[in-house]
């Protein structure tokens, strides 16, 4: 299976605060690995030291075997943040094209996009003018363009119904039978159980990294939100 990412002792503060604190971790390639923990816990922060956008004040990530932020990575990750990526005076097409073209490719690519977010029928439509999942959508469209080997995303499913929301983990899913590795960051606890991996962060700490089958054996919870809160309380008093 191989490594995709490694994470070695990384600190990272924002502001006056550190953020992460000596973390460390592995994440497997052509898995969808979900990020979960609390609003403020760091999710973002280590997103973005992966992607290499985050100063860091110490430790190493290493992404696809390169450090973290250097050049040959940039076509090979696809970042989705929170705050939508796209150009509201675009059209969803318009703006998936552009980000093929970023990447040398066709414009059938940015339409093979569109449809695997499901957006093909509001392909015309001015990105501004979107609800807010469908705009979310339209920034997904974007960052799988480039059919990336690595495919951060924070919080993809923030603002979309049930339905749309397990069309799109099915995708996910298939898009790393295909090879593609998927860091997935949630603070929704039942999207937990979709994770073939699974990070737990607490105030920039890992509380766990394992599968949600082992995470459910290893606290006696069958459900994973009362797991996360056993590990919480587990490491509130250790
Ligand atoms: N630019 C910044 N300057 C100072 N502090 C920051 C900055 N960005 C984030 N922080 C702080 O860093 C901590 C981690 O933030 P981060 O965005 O990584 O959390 P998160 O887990 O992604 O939260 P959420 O689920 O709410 O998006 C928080 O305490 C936040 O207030």
């Amino acid at each position: 299976m191989g490594t995709a990412i490694e994470i070695r002792d990384l600190v990272v503060a924002r502001g006056r605060r550190r953020v992460l604190h000596n973390l460390s971790c592995t994440i497997p390639r052509g898995r969808v690995t979900g990020l979960l923990g609390p609003s403020g816990s760091g999710k973002t922060t280590l997103l973005r030291a992966i992607v290499g956008v985050q100063v860091v004040q110490g430790g190493t990530v290493t992404v696809l075997g390169e450090p973290a932020g250097s050049a040959p990575l940039r076509r090979r990750i696809g970042y989705m943040t929170q705050a939508p990526s796209v150009y509201a005076d675009l059209t969803v097409r318009e703006n998936a094209r552009y980000f093929a073209a970023l990447h040398g490719l066709p414009a059938a690519e940015a339409d093979r996009a569109i449809a695997d977010v499901g957006l093909a029928e509001a392909r015309d439509q001015l990105v501004g003018t979107l609800s807010g999942g469908q705009r979310n959508r339209a920034s997904l469209a974007c960052a799988i363009v480039g059919r990336p080997d690595l495919l951060v995303l924070d919080e993809p499913t923030v603002g979309l119904d049930p339905v749309l929301r397990a069309d799109l983990w099915a995708r996910f899913h298939a898009m790393a039978a295909a090879g593609t590795t998927l860091l997935v960051s949630s603070h929704v606890m039942d999207e937990a159980g979709r994770c073939d991996r699974l990070l737990l962060i607490r105030e920039g700490r890992l509380i766990a990294d394992d599968t949600p089958d082992a995470i459910r054996r290893a606290t006696r919870h069958p459900d994973l939100e009362n797991a996360f809160l056993e590990l919480i309380k587990e490491g509130a008093l250790a």
